[in-house]
């Protein structure tokens, strides 16, 4: 058999759950099992043979049969592995659809889901995406002796509109038959058949999504659904109109040409069919060492990906929605278009150091070193610094300090001239933001110079006394060899604009040579190349104009060039930006994810309440929005307690995390905790009430968590927190004069843009805080609470709450009769 007849074997997502499930000798029968069925379906020992239809096979897996699917050519998916006596049973349980919104291939147990939503069940649902514990039994699905569900006809055949499920609905013992009180309104009443059709929720599941009256139950029924009708139904369950849900969740991944529902082979090579594509990803599913984000990118993170853009592209998206996952595929997805070589001409840049090395680690998990060696991963200031130490001006051989450290320098230079008409911190953003962000070198350029964002106006005398103030201080950090990281990047981006114009030069040079061949004299840059041909930014948000302008001028204006993927409702560091005005024209090439594999639905409901009302840009001259950001998760409603006192929140917060990590230990498991609070001295406090309780506790710095303290609690200022991800996230110290800090307020009357601005960067640090939670998130503070917190707060945290630990059971039922549909924007 030659190579291109090997057969391929893949893996619905969603069907790696169940698979995760099996016993260890079965999934080791199996990793057998998909060598010898690639190399040769037909090999007797492998007991290959057709079961009913034209497209249904089975296969000897040690005591089990697996159930196989045939796409077409050599192609199968490995629908369900069932202990041998009772593979033919059932088997019109399982139905193969091609969804007619989508074009996906979608697989599914029908009787699974019923049975989901018949039962009262037991323990509540778990997060789609949250472990599977092994089960000490092999178990198909859903127990054998379930009753079938009523033939769905042959599989290439979608079912009629309404099918059979639509009668044995009643029959699933939903409420109505178990109480015999009024019939219960069902959750989904307000939509008919044929929107929830025209969504793309999977047709066999149509009428049972809107029968069902409970949200238990329809958690139920989504466990099993295909992915695409699990989030379309937990949209419209959260209060999302039909036309968001359209907007947002299907249009989106609709198939843009009319769908064949009969052709398996083309819904197979669709996006919107998640499946694994390559062996490994099945091996790694099997050695219980799979990232579901190495291998099942939602069709909306696909396509970005995968597109050719004519110019500079930006992806958004709330917190959790994937998009360093997405920028880690497109930096993959760009080295494979490039051709063989040794050069780095991928260039991956982020806002921190820590950053920086978690990206490496995982570009290296996802594509080994050799995809590592053709990229060049490093923060922007890191890169700003080396630029400028290669070239003349890193021979001035000056230390660079922080903004905080400049803001105290801008104070001090104040004080010595005894100038009060101006404020250190006004000036030093001025200085930073418009001056070098905008490469302004002259005071003519100065008065002409755009202020966007920075608030307070500023007349041209002003301008005038401005300018000698930053003169005065710039010839001062120079006395004292210091610079700001911003200066670094601004003679950086001077270094590559230069570097950029003689490029330019020369190619003008070589236009109007019309190809000859150049004089000696003009050929002194002929040699000069971009620095990369493709640029990708995460945390895009608070990268800083002077940054922009260097990432311009290293790359060149080609298809390609630039792909970068922020939050603005996460910028903490307030650099707003005008891309734009800065030579990156993103018009037309803009697009947004909305699904958080991060966050639960609880957190994220609570988490947009921190953002108030206010209106956040889209790092051009728009307004972005967090419209139709959703999660299909959950977990237990965020917590609140208030203390008297800051030590009296810190023995809280130590019992607390002593417990999760109790219950982690009995468990078996590690819990990842951490601890933001908003002041750097807080953080040693907490630390060592941590320690005093046994707890091994690390501070993070800026390039993370001390080596070692990997699996310790963290604990840092709630900037440290930007890109992390925690299962347990304590936000503590949220009292009233810290957050926002009360030094806000003085420009409450005398400067009334920059109090608002000042305000909204506080909230977006709460945020950034808040959503670095995966299944659970605590507020505390002492004294009275912050008034970011809703007014209800003291109430909250006097009311019965789920306990602030890892048991998601006990919490789920705690949040069961409590509404769990709120409309996400519900404030905490
Ligand atoms: N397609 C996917 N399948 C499974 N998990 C995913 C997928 N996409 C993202 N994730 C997971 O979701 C989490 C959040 O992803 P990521 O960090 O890329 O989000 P983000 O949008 O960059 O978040 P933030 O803005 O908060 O930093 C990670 O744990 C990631 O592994």
């Amino acid at each position: 058999m030659s190579v291109q007849d090997k057969a391929t074997l893949r893996l619905l997502d969603k069907a790696d759950k169940e698979i995760r499930k099996l016993p260890r000798n079965v999934k080791g029968a199996l990793y057998d099992f998909q060598y010898k069925f690639r190399e040769n379906p037909a090999n007797p020992t492998n007991g290959f043979k057709q079961l009913k239809g034209e497209r249904l096979f089975s296969a000897r897996v040690g005591e089990y049969r697996a159930i196989l699917f045939h796409v077409g050519n050599q192609d199968y998916i490995l629908v369900a592995l069932r202990p041998r006596g009772q593979v033919y049973e059932h088997l019109e349980r399982y139905r193969f659809d091609i969804n007619q919104v989508t074009g996906a291939l979608e697989i599914f147990d029908v009787v699974a889901s019923e049975e989901a939503t018949a039962a009262e069940r037991a323990a509540p649902a778990q997060a789609p995406d949250t472990e599977v514990v092994p089960e000490a039994e092999p178990a198909p699905a859903t127990g054998a002796e379930a009753e079938p569900a009523p033939a769905t006809g042959a599989e290439a055949e979608p079912a009629p509109a309404t099918g059979a499920e639509v009668d044995s609905v009643p029959e699933l013992g939903d409420e109505p038959e178990e109480t015999g009180g009024p019939t219960p309104r069902p959750l989904l009443a307000d939509y008919t058949q044929e929107q929830l059709r025209e969504l793309g929720v999977a047709e066999g599941l149509v009428s049972l999504a809107l029968s069902i009256t409970t949200e238990s139950r329809l958690l139920g029924l989504v466990e099993y659904a295909p992915r695409h009708t699990e989030e379309v139904l937990l949209a419209l369950a959260d209060g999302r109109g039909f036309d968001e849900v359209m907007e947002e969740v299907t249009r989106p991944v609709a198939a843009p040409e009319p769908v064949d529902t009969t052709d398996y082979s083309a819904a197979f090579a669709r996006p919107a069919t998640r499946v694994t594509t390559s062996d490994t990803d099945l091996r790694q599913v099997l050695e219980d060492d799979f990232a579901a984000w190495k291998v099942f990118l939602h069709p909306t993170q696909h396509k970005l990906v995968k597109r050719d853009y004519k110019g500079p592209a930006r992806v958004s998206g709330g917190p959790g929605t994937g998009k360093t996952i997405v920028a880690l595929h497109r930096v993959k997805h760009l080295v494979e278009q490039l051709g063989p070589g040794y050069t780095k001409p991928v260039l991956l840049t982020t806002f921190n150091k820590n950053l920086a090395a978690d990206l490496r680690h995982r570009l290296l998990d996802l594509g080994g070193p050799q995809l590592l060696d053709r990229v060049d991963v490093v923060n922007i200031d890191q890169l700003a610094s080396r630029i400028v130490s290669e070239s003349d001006q890193g021979r001035q051989r000056r230390r660079s300090i922080n903004d905080q450290q400049a803001a105290r320098e801008w104070q001090d230079m104040l004080t010595e001239l005894g100038e009060q008409n101006w404020d250190a911190d006004f000036l030093n953003a001025e200085w930073s933001q418009v001056i070098l962000g905008q490469s302004v070198r002259t005071r003519a350029e100065y008065f002409r110079a755009r202020r966007a964002g920075r608030g307070q106006r500023v007349s041209r005398a002003q301008r005038a006394e401005i300018w000698q103030l930053v003169e005065r201080f710039t010839m001062r950090l120079e006395e004292r060899g210091v610079w700001t990281f911003r200066q670094i990047a601004e003679a950086a981006a001077r270094v590559e604009g230069d570097r950029a114009a003689k490029i330019a030069a020369n190619r003008e040079r070589e236009a109007r040579a019309g190809g000859q061949m150049l004089h000696h004299q003009d050929q002194s840059h002929a040699n000069l190349r971009f620095r990369y041909k493709h640029v990708v930014v995460d945390e895009a948000q608070d990268l800083n104009p002077a940054h922009w302008t260097l990432l311009r001028a290293m790359v060149d204006h080609t298809e390609n060039d630039i792909f970068l993927v922020g939050d603005t409702h996460q910028r903490i560091y307030g650099n707003q930006v005008s891309l734009s005005s800065l030579g990156i024209n993103i018009v037309g090439r803009s697009a947004r994810l909305t699904l958080s594999y991060r966050t639960t639905r609880e957190i994220l409901g609570s988490a947009l309440g921190l953002l108030g009302e206010e209106t956040w840009d889209d790092l051009d001259e728009g307004t972005d929005t967090l419209r139709g950001y959703r999660s299909v998760l959950r977990g237990p409603r965020p917590s609140f307690h208030g203390a008297g006192t800051w030590e009296a929140e810190i023995d809280d917060l130590v019992s607390r995390i002593g417990a999760i990590r109790e219950q982690a230990q009995t468990e078996g498991k590690f819990a990842s905790i951490a601890v933001a609070v908003p002041h750097r001295d807080m953080v040693g406090e907490v630390e060592r009430g941590l320690v005093r309780a046994g707890i091994s506790a690390a501070s993070l710095r800026p390039e993370g968590p001390p080596a070692g303290h990997e699996e310790s609690v963290h604990v840092g200022t709630l900037h440290r927190y930007k890109g992390l991800e925690y299962q347990h996230m304590m936000v503590a110290g949220m009292t009233d004069g810290l957050v926002p800090h009360s030094s806000v307020d003085r420009h409450k009357d005398t400067d009334p843009a920059r109090y608002r601005s000042e305000l909204q960067m506080a909230r977006s640090l709460l945020f950034v805080a808040a959503t670095r939670a995966r299944d659970s998130l605590l507020v505390s503070w002492h004294g009275e609470p912050s008034r970011f917190l809703p007014p209800n707060a003291t109430t909250l945290a006097a009311a019965p709450v789920p306990p602030a630990r890892g048991n998601k059971a006990q919490a789920e039922e705690a949040n069961l009769g409590d509404g769990l549909f709120k409309p996400p924007n519900a404030l905490l």
